[in-house]
């Protein structure tokens, strides 16, 4: 039963220190600092739980989230939690519709990724009401309800609320074996710690030798700021882990459509199963072009990490411009608009491959994939989660890998919470660790 009046919004800036390893680089973000704008929301319940909600960014311009999320919060506040969850659509339109802020997005940007971390909170203290862990929250939904937390404006045309529900209709059929089978096996996952931008031969070597042995069998290699370096990266690796595993590769929009097309003829012979954001993630016919480009080289097109809303979604599937559909957690607007990405990507046929890493992506993808596999897909086949193995302990529910699986989560929530310690230390600009690295630093 859902209780409670928010009483209180609290945002806290927090950021870890990965570019100092070369964590998390790539062909265009050579020193992320993985951050997150991290929400907590209190009610007036005497349950005394709290949602923690994040948005993930990359350090500099956490401040400028952190803003954003203050100018949402008078739409919180006072407001009595079962009104929001009761007509969820109508709250998060009234939210992506304020009509000073929209200006500045509207869903898209610093505003949008705001409005994802306080609906991130949102659904983690509804689910942990509930005493659920998210994706079992969904899993367990009356389908109406399910559909009523979804925004259809301006996806309409593609996918109505009534083939919507019938789509759920379908995925009931089934979707107590498939919740045994996750519980059993998990949802698979590939691996992108192995091969940042900015590790070394030797490491890249190492680190994918060890992920073998520790039952890895999908790879994610960075590529895209020098050929020669791809090509020599890519041997190595494809010498370790040997022909027959997977292996992606992601450019982070780092090319000109035809740039893409010609450097990807080049690393065909690595046989990659995709090419991660070729280009720039507005641009959908370009990936369309692209897309058609590789099909006869067996190379398809993935993207979706910083693709601002649903909107952009549909048009990439309408376009026939990705293969391979990457949801991610924290930057569309939380759980309700990702339904509606995997509602009409399950209409499109699209496989979804979520997004995930940074900080506490992986906490949260994997909630709706997992609901994906039970209730909507209802398929494996081209599918499988993101994971990258960074900044897991710094969570009160971390994800549990198990021979390259995500294992569901059991702990009501969103498997958000962070960590009090971890929170005091990576407050930028008080926290211990910041205030000894800026120290050090002569600031
Ligand atoms: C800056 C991030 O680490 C980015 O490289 C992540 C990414 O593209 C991915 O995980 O995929
Ligand atoms: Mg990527």
């Amino acid at each position: 039963m859902v209780r409670g009046r928010i009483s209180r919004l609290s945002v806290h800036d927090l950021r870890f220190p990965t570019s100092l390893e070369g964590h998390g680089s790539d062909a265009m973000h050579t020193d992320p600092d993985y951050s997150a704008a991290y929400v907590v929301l209190e009610t007036d319940a005497e349950d005394g739980l709290k949602g923690c909600g994040l948005t993930f960014t990359l350090g500099k311009g956490t401040e400028v989230v952190v803003c954003a999320v203050n100018a949402l919060a008078p739409h919180l506040l006072n407001k009595d939690l079962g009104d929001i969850v009761g007509d969820f659509r109508g709250f998060y339109r009234q939210l992506t519709s304020d009509g000073q802020l929209r200006w500045i997005g509207p869903e898209k940007g610093a505003v949008h990724l705001a409005t994802a971390a306080v609906l991130n909170a949102v659904w983690d203290l509804w689910a942990k009401q509930e005493g659920k862990p998210l994706w079992k929250l969904l899993v367990d939904m009356d389908p109406r309800m399910l559909l009523s937390c979804i925004d259809f404006r301006y996806i309409t045309d593609v996918l109505t609320e009534e083939e919507a529900y019938e789509i759920l209709q379908k995925g009931q059929v089934g979707k107590k074996e498939r919740e045994e089978q996750m519980q059993t096996q998990g949802y698979p996952a590939y691996t992108t710690s192995c091969a940042w931008l900015g590790y070394t031969d030797t490491r890249l070597t190492q680190l994918c030798s060890e992920a073998l042995k520790d039952g890895w069998t999908r790879f994610k290699v960075k590529v895209g700021a020098d050929l020669q370096d791809d090509i020599r990266r890519c041997r190595l690796i494809r010498n370790v882990i040997g022909p027959e595993k997977t292996l992606m590769m992601d450019a982070n929009q780092r090319w000109d459509v035809p740039e893409a097309v010609e450097w990807m003829a080049k690393l065909a012979e690595f046989k990659p199963l995709w090419i991660e954001e070729p280009t720039c993630p507005d641009d959908i016919l370009g990936h369309a072009a692209i897309s058609k480009a590789l099909a006869p080289l067996g190379i398809g097109v993935a993207t979706g990490e910083q693709c601002h809303n649903r909107v952009i979604f549909k048009q990439l599937l309408q376009a026939k411009a990705l293969q391979f559909l990457q949801i991610d957690s924290c930057r569309l607007g939380s759980v309700n608009e990702n339904l509606s990405v995997l509602l009409m990507a399950k209409k499109f046929g699209v496989p979804v491959c979520p997004h995930a890493g940074g900080v506490g992506l992986c906490e949260l993808v994997q909630h709706l994939i997992i609901f994906d596999f039970i209730s909507v897909s209802a398929s494996l086949k081209d599918r499988m989660c993101e994971y990258v193995d960074h900044l897991h302990e710094h969570f009160k529910y971390p994800v549990v890998i198990r021979k390259a699986c995500y294992m569901p989560p059991k702990d009501a929530g969103y498997s958000t919470e962070m960590k009090e310690e971890s929170v005091r230390q990576h407050q930028y600009p008080d926290g211990e660790v910041w205030k000894e690295l800026l120290a050090a630093q002569g600031n």
